[in-house]
């Protein structure tokens, strides 16, 4: 099952603050979407206007639907972040239950594989885990949601290489396996080149660029070669003093 996400003059502000600003774009269903842009520029404020955690201006809708305050939605539209929800001082096994308990395609074999693979035990608190532990176990969540639209905020904080890589090629596996729609948001744009079909580019809370990778890659190559996701961002976000 997956979800496409629209949206249509979106905005959000905290307080007087506008932290993204009209923003039209389309997320197309059973797609891997890099959602890249700088530090500050509106990504995590999008990734919650999409799973309903945020109210929008304008509109947003998630499967042809506003995902706020939506019952059918927001079971189905995962957000998985450091703003996700865990118990801190709680055994993990409390928030797998949680998990388990709200998400509709929660699939129990892929969660016991990914803590047996990444030595996380159910007894351990969250906040006694170290910083790739904390990100590996959220990680572990969302991918085990098999959610219509999983969001993944900065999910590689902290995690070593072969857990980030481990992580990339289980979430491969599983939208060929489970197809779904995942929005994937880092600052390791190198690393996840790849795995993106989709982008969609945000500067200062407005949409940059976005669309095909490749289309967005090939229209700033030269001489008809496509330049890497990297250099679009500089491109395009780059701030150089004239
Ligand atoms: N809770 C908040 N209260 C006030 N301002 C906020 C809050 N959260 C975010 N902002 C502001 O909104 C803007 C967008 O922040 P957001 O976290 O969405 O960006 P981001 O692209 O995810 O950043 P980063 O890559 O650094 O995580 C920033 O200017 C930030 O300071």
């Amino acid at each position: 099952m997956t979800y496409s996400v629209t949206f249509t003059n979106a905005s959000y502000s905290y307080g007087k603050k506008p932290a993204v600003r009209d923003v039209t774009a389309t997320i197309a269903p059973g797609t891997i979407t890099g959602l890249l842009g700088r530090n500050g520029s509106g990504k995590s404020t999008l990734a919650m206007m999409m799973c309903g955690h945020l109210k929008a201006r304008g509109t947003v809708l998630v499967d042809g639907d506003s995902p706020w305050e939506n019952p059918t939605i927001m079971p189905n539209a995962a957000l998985v972040s450091d703003a996700t929800s865990i118990f801190l001082d709680s055994k993990l096994a409390r928030t797998h239950e949680l998990w388990r308990a709200l998400r509709p395609h929660w699939s129990e074999d892929l969660y016991r594989e990914l803590m047996d693979q990444w030595g996380l035990r159910e007894r351990d608190t969250y906040s006694s885990l170290s910083r790739g532990q904390q990100s590996a176990f959220t990680a572990a969540l969302g991918l085990a949601s098999r959610s219509p639209l999983t969001i993944f905020d900065e999910v590689h904080l902290g995690m070593d290489v072969v857990v980030r890589h481990e992580f990339y090629d289980t979430m491969l596996a599983e939208f060929v396996n489970h197809p779904r729609t995942i929005v994937l948001s880092s600052h390791l744009v190198g690393e996840i080149e790849n795995l993106v079909s989709d982008v969609l580019i945000l500067d200062r809370g407005t949409v940059a660029a976005a669309g095909a990778a490749d289309d967005v890659r090939a229209a700033h190559g030269t001489d008809g070669t496509h330049a890497s996701l990297t250099d679009v961002l500089i491109s395009l976000t780059g701030r150089t003093k004239k």
